[in-house]
């Protein structure tokens, strides 16, 4: 413990006797509250990393313990500290200290952040508050992705929490759709999700193949990696975990709904009748694996005229009306075609304000105003 009260500003204390305190032990920890640790993002105190605070006068020093001593996020989380210290009134020196977490400590924690060694990770279970939206289709190409994306942020906007979990093994967009390519940190055999450019938390098995290399694992082994993504990775437990589901009815696709009952469908269609009619019948597989169809989104309904802002309605055919006939369902949604915003590696996501992103905040309103009727945690 030498260098104890050694702040940021490298001032260290001369020995004197102790002076009163400016902070109690009790604002000190409250305050730390707002710390996160950037990988695991909960803030100290509940993660039990605070282990000493100690107060003599103006200064305040905490001893900090990692799940492991290199950890590489050390410096962030000392400034971290640092700043949000000094905020409080009167403190003018912080010194941060760093311990490691014993096995111990480190087998409580797994526990307190991925849930006893349950099938899934708590926020797929019927009892936790994240709703989960499994955006499904019938053909590949309609634009579920896009939607699985566009969706999420648009839910962000409306002020939600969201997650995205690609589960569409074979085609996995989502990493370059979202820009972020890197592999996925792994700590105690605990993933922690990928934070895109924007913001934007999601996983996906394309973060775990290098770039191009195509899966061809056969159906038991996606099944096995994906009740892994749902089992092993570290969910926030977020209001929302938006799926991109593998398209149409194929097996995947009918162990991933069978995983999630509580899971709610949203089914992506094109104009086209063709896209409709399997639309449709991805629906059903939904409904028979025991999802409820929350609503239809059109994808691709129609162009804006950029002379006379009148809808150009390119593709024949109404496929979202008739898959939500056929679904007993609603259209939540129809997106313009605009295809400048997409097709670019990042580039995935609809500029706020523009045409698809404000029907894809429309879509999101209606989503978040469902009201669901979660069973009770059984304590
Ligand atoms: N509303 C839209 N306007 C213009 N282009 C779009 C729109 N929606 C999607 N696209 C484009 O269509 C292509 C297919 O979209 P996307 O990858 O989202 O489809 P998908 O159904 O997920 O396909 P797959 O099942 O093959 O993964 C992409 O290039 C995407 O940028």
């Amino acid at each position: 413990m030498a260098n104890w009260f050694r702040g940021r500003n490298g001032r260290q204390d001369d020995g004197a006797a102790s002076r009163a305190p400016v902070v109690d032990e009790a604002s000190v920890r409250t305050a730390l509250r707002d710390v996160r640790d950037p990988e695991l993002g909960r803030d100290l105190i509940s993660l039990n990393m605070i282990r000493d605070v100690r107060i003599d006068g103006a200064s305040v020093a905490v001893t900090v313990a990692l799940t492991t001593a290199g950890c590489p996020m050390k410096h962030r989380i000392s400034g971290d500290i640092t700043d949000r210290l000094k905020m409080l009134e009167g403190v003018e020196d912080v010194a941060v200290d760093f311990g490691e977490m014993t096995a111990q400590d480190r087998q409580n924690l797994m526990v307190s952040l991925h849930g006893e060694a349950t099938e899934l990770a708590p926020a797929f279970t019927e009892e936790s508050k994240t709703r989960v939206i499994a955006v499904v289709s019938g053909k590949g190409g309609v634009g579920k992705s896009t939607v699985a994306v566009n969706l999420a942020a648009a839910l962000e906007r409306a002020g939600k929490s969201v997650e995205i979990l690609d589960a569409d093994v074979y085609g996995s967009s989502i990493p370059v759709m979202l820009g972020a390519l890197e592999k996925p940190n792994v700590v105690e055999g605990v993933i922690f999700p990928i934070e895109s450019p924007t913001g934007l938390k999601f996983i996906s098995m394309g973060n775990f193949v290098s770039e191009g290399q195509a899966i061809i694992w056969r159906a038991p082994i996606v099944n096995k990696a994906l009740t892994q993504l749902m089992r092993d990775v570290y969910w926030d437990e977020p209001d929302f975990i938006v799926v991109d589901m593998p398209p149409g009815t194929g097996d995947v696709a009918l162990t991933v709904a069978q995983m999630i009952p509580k899971a709610e469908a949203l089914v992506v269609t094109t104009p086209q009748a063709d896209a409709a009619r399997v639309a449709a019948k991805a629906g059903k597989m939904a409904v028979q694996a025991h999802l409820k169809v929350i609503g239809v989104v059109e994808n691709m309904a129609y162009a804006e005229c950029p002379d006379c802002g009148k809808e150009l309605r390119i593709f024949g055919g109404n496929g979202g009306e008739s898959v939500a006939t056929e679904l007993a369902s609603k259209i939540l949604g129809r997106i313009p075609i605009q295809p400048d915003a997409s097709g670019e590696p990042g580039n995935a996501l609809y500029e706020e304000g523009s045409a698809p992103a404000r029907a894809f905040d429309e879509v999101a309103a209606s989503i978040a105003a469902v009201k669901v009727r979660k069973k009770l945690r059984v304590l």
